[in-house]
């Protein structure tokens, strides 16, 4: 039996008189993706506002553990909860460097360990060999990224001049070499062609299965979430309405009948 990754409690988060998120309670284990589905305004993106710091929740709790550690999210920073807790996400709008090349936006992603490694400045200015083995690793961990994506050969191309569906691949290999716990991805196949979403699928599949990372998976292409979930959570104006495993939900009821509609069940993005 797996060791739960995150447990959201009662997570409530109200703007004013609209509540976003109505006491919200799920799961999600380590080397899994969960997918958090429902319409547009469903509070899906608040709920990663909340899990990463950039809101504090009205109510709820939202426990990470992992080796024997154990942190509660809404109590930390926003910094704290990518260093200590390793929570990352990604946004629906592409946020790279676009002017910084492919491959210094993988190196910057690893300043943490750079600037741990550097004893934060002095052991990098006289060139200690700590931190000449830490610069290697990371461009090391970067290398290994840029080839999973198939960017190796673009690694001095700027960021910002890549294709679009390079760079959505781009970002993703940029959270992961944060080294994460938990990875949460908000529409990473927003704008791709089929093909790109499937090379996405895969990539996240690869990313469950040889990594220590538990997936959040926000996404409205229904094929790539019915294809790569291992568990889907669906809300409905704040509240949770549905969870189950990809069968079970594209057959339930409730989620036919407010959400997907019986095309897209049938598999019709
Ligand atoms: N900072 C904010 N202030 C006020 N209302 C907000 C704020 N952030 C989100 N909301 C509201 O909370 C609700 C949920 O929004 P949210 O962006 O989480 O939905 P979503 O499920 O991610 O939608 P989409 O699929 O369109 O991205 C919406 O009614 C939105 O207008």
């Amino acid at each position: 039996m797996m060791n739960t990754l995150l447990s959201v409690e009662h997570l409530t988060m109200r703007f004013s008189g609209l509540i976003a998120i109505d006491d919200v309670s799920f799961r999600a284990q380590p080397q899994q993706i969960t997918a958090i589905i429902g319409p547009n305004g469903a509070g899906k993106t608040t709920l990663f506002n909340c899990l990463t710091g950039f809101y504090s929740p009205t109510a709820g709790q939202l426990k990470l553990c992992y080796e024997e550690k154990s942190f509660l999210l809404e109590r930390l920073r926003g910094f704290e909860i990518t260093r200590d807790a390793r929570v990352v996400r990604t946004f629906q709008n592409i946020r790279l460097f676009p002017a910084m090349s492919v491959l210094e936006n993988l190196i910057v992603a690893q300043h943490n360990q750079l600037m741990r490694a550097s004893g934060f400045t002095f052991k990098g200015l006289f060139g200690f060999r700590s931190y000449q083995q830490a610069e290697r690793a990371a461009l090391d961990l970067a290398c290994y990224w840029l080839e999973r994506i198939d960017l190796l050969n673009y690694a001095d191309t700027p960021a910002g001049s890549l294709p679009y569906g390079a760079q959505r691949k781009l970002e993703i290999a940029r959270a992961m070499c944060t080294c994460p716990k938990l990875l949460c991805l908000d529409e990473p196949a927003a704008g791709l062609n089929p093909s790109e979403s499937l090379a996405l699928s895969e990539l996240l599949l690869f990313i469950k299965q040889q990594h220590d990372v538990g997936i959040l998976l926000i996404e409205h292409d229904m094929q790539v979430v019915m294809d790569i979930s291992d568990h889907i959570i669906v809300l409905d104006y704040g509240r949770k309405i549905a969870q189950g495993t990809p069968a079970e939900i594209r057959v339930n009821p409730v989620v036919i009948a407010a959400y997907l509609g019986e095309e897209v069940v049938g598999g019709q993005a």
